[in-house]
């Protein structure tokens, strides 16, 4: 498990226990509990994590190039609005508030999202994470790094003309609530004011990925794959 943590023999040398130390720091938030435990009792996951964000507006084909990144390049997929769909069906606390949420278009608050995420990667054996679909305000980005206490390496935007976009989520089939005309118009809506900032600002970081998100599905994973496969040495 990525985050499991073992106890150490006592006789390791204290400068192994210093670069371990240094090592977590990107660790560190993700487990709550690290920092008590830091007094000598710690085993790091072996690879640092490599965390690529997946943004684009609904229907821009995030979940399916995912799908395809996942078969290619082995990444752990976590897609935000999955994540929470689960928690409705679970009919958890906050399930009804998901929910109504969800077909207003809006954005459920980050404290929920991120704690899913969060949840879901420290239960992963794998230390590649594509997470999809968030962060969707600049609020969700701050709130990611602020709890994750990690930063994305790769920010991809499947960048998509609306009318494409409104085409493919009518046709998605999937049952979801939030796929009819009305929703649509109002997730466009958000998706301009709130998520395209979160957007420039990665563009502005030089972390961006911009990927013309039209032509058909294995179209479009040509112009994905080279990013990995560029980071594929390096991340293992
Ligand atoms: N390149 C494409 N051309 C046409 N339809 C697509 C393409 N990529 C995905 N789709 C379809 O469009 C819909 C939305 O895709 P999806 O991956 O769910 O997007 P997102 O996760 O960004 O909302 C799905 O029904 C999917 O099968
Ligand atoms: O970080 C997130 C991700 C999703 N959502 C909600 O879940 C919906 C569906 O998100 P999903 O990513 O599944 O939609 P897609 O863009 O793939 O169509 C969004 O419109 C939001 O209401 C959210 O509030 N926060
Ligand atoms: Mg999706």
């Amino acid at each position: 498990m990525w985050r499991r943590v073992a106890s150490l023999s006592s006789s390791i040398s204290s400068s192994f226990l210093a670069q371990t130390a240094s090592r977590l720091n990107t660790w560190e938030s993700l487990t709550t509990g690290i920092a008590q435990q830091a007094k000598g009792v710690i085993a790091p996951k072996e690879k640092t994590p490599f965390i690529t964000f997946v943004l684009g507006g609904p229907g821009s084909g995030k979940g399916t190039q995912c799908i395809k990144i996942v078969e290619t390049f082995g990444f752990a997929h976590l897609s935000a609005g999955d994540l929470l769909r689960r928690e409705i069906a679970s009919k958890s606390a906050d399930g009804a508030m998901i929910l109504n949420t969800i077909k207003e278009g809006k954005i459920v608050p980050s404290q929920v999202t991120v704690k899913l995420i969060q949840k879901e990667m420290e239960l992963s054996d794998n230390h590649k994470f594509l997470i999809d679909g968030f962060p969707r305000t600049e609020e969700n980005r701050v709130s990611f790094e602020r709890i994750i206490g990690v930063e994305p390496n790769v920010v991809l935007f499947f960048d998509c003309p609306e009318e494409e976009m409104v085409k493919r989520v009518l046709n998605r089939n999937e049952g979801r609530v939030d796929d009819n005309l009305e929703t649509i118009k109002k997730r466009l809506t958000v998706f301009q004011a709130l998520s395209l900032p979160v957007i420039n600002y990665y563009s502005e970081k030089g972390k961006l990925y911009t990927i013309k998100a039209i032509g058909t599905e294995d179209e479009i994973f040509e112009q994905v794959r080279p990013i990995f496969a560029a980071f594929e040495q390096t991340v293992g």
